[in-house]
């Protein structure tokens, strides 16, 4: 198979997880003898410095044009400090996403039992826990119009939603609750004691669950879901919600598996298909090789998938649950004796190339084990 796809590496700790993604995928390729040519382009702080652009035309025209986007992330501090900056390295990120009409972003949530000391939860609560956020992704309010009064006392952003906008991305989440593997659940998340927005969503979700009549649908107040997927995970199967409250409970939903630095996403819209981590670019962390790369190899699994390329997705997921298993993990999850972003990338890497797993040459690894940073 050739699959042509756009890279785009971002701000922060973007390049390194990335280029960890594009190892996985060059050790997929060379072991199931597919050509993966990527074309690299800036977004981003990184863009903005040399083009004066935060997304750069050539770098839409590239994604439009490619089968796939990979990318890191975007963001630095010198734009989060200054909240009188016009241009933001965010704004290209947004603009992407509206571009390629993105309106779904795909968060699956998964535990491993390797991990769950992590979780403020019991081992119980944790065992079994799969579940994927359907974030609305080009609509409410990161998108709506945005004011500043001029004596600078008084801001707004609004939030708007409107009925097709809500019913694309309802039936997507549907037909995967539908899924043989799903246990055909759906709950909608969102603020519709308060929101007009909020009752619009529940509406349009009512009135298009009677053409899935074997999918339970249930109605939780984002505050109350908040709590309940720290409380009781395992209630929940596929959460559809918009795209602020999506958001957030994706990255509060990350401490049920350990660490931000593990969640993937695909977004999907009426095009090319772009998969990032969750996380941000952690920029406390950049260039210190010591970010977890998983989320985005996980998102490279679920390119992998995209491309109906299953054997080889689960090859990698394999490869990732051995390196969590082996200890073989990153900062965030051990914060002494961790590996580093790109010697977790190399045995991921290995583990894929290799036909005995076994027979990994893992004291190798241990001498690029980190001592202290
Ligand atoms: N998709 C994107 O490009 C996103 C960009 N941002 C931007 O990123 C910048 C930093 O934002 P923050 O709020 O600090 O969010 P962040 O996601 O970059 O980091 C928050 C915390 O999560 C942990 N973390 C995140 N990724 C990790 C990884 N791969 N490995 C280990 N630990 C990890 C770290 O403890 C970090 O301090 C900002 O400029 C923000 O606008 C934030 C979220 C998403
Ligand atoms: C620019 C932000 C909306 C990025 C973010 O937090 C995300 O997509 O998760
Ligand atoms: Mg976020």
């Amino acid at each position: 198979m050739q699959k042509n796809i756009t890279v785009i590496e971002g701000d922060g700790i973007g390049p390194e997880v990335t280029r960890q993604s594009v190892k996985i995928l060059n050790a997929i390729a060379a072991q199931f003898n597919h050509t993966f040519n990527y074309t690299y382009h800036l977004m981003g702080a990184v863009a903005i410095d040399k083009t004066g652009n935060p997304l750069p035309d050539e770098t839409i025209e590239s994604c439009l044009n490619s089968d796939a986007v990979l990318f890191g992330a975007i963001g630095h501090p010198k734009y989060d400090n200054d909240p009188t900056a016009k241009v933001r390295p965010e704004q290209g990120l947004l603009k992407l996403r509206k571009s390629l009409q993105l309106f779904a972003n795909i968060r699956p949530v998964n535990t491993y039992p390797a991990l769950q000391h992590l979780a403020p939860l019991k081992a119980e609560k944790l065992e079994g826990v799969d579940f994927i956020i359907f974030r609305e992704l080009t609509g409410g309010i990161y998108f709506g119009k945005k004011e500043l009064s001029e004596d600078g006392t008084k801001a707004s952003d609004d939030c708007v939603y409107t009925t097709p906008e809500i019913e694309r991305i309802a039936h997507l989440a549907f037909q995967y609750a539908q899924k043989p593997e799903r246990r055909k659940k759906l709950t909608l998340v969102d603020k519709a004691n308060v929101l007009e927005t909020s009752r619009l969503w529940r509406k349009v979700v009512q009135e298009i669950s009677k053409q899935y009549p074997d999918v339970a649908v249930d109605y939780m107040f984002v505050d109350n879901a908040s709590m309940q997927i720290m409380l009781n995970p395992k209630q929940f199967d596929i959460v559809l919600t918009e795209n602020m409250f999506g958001d957030i409970i994706s990255d509060e939903a990350s401490v049920l598996s350990g660490s931000l630095g593990l969640l993937p996403s695909a977004s999907v819209g009426t095009g090319t298909v772009l998969f990032e981590p969750i996380h941000g670019s952690y920029p406390q962390a950049a260039g210190k090789d010591i970010a977890n790369p998983l989320g985005s190899i996980l998102s490279a699994a679920m390119m992998l998938e995209h491309f109906g390329l299953s054997t080889e997705a689960a090859l990698v997921r394999e490869a990732v649950k051995w390196t969590l298993e082996n200890g073989f993990v990153s900062k965030d999850i051990e914060p002494v004796n961790f590996y580093f972003t790109s010697t977790i990338g190399d045995l991921i890497s290995d583990y894929v190339k290799s036909t005995d797993h076994e027979r990994i040459n893992v004291e190798n690894v241990q001498l690029r084990k980190s001592t202290i940073i």
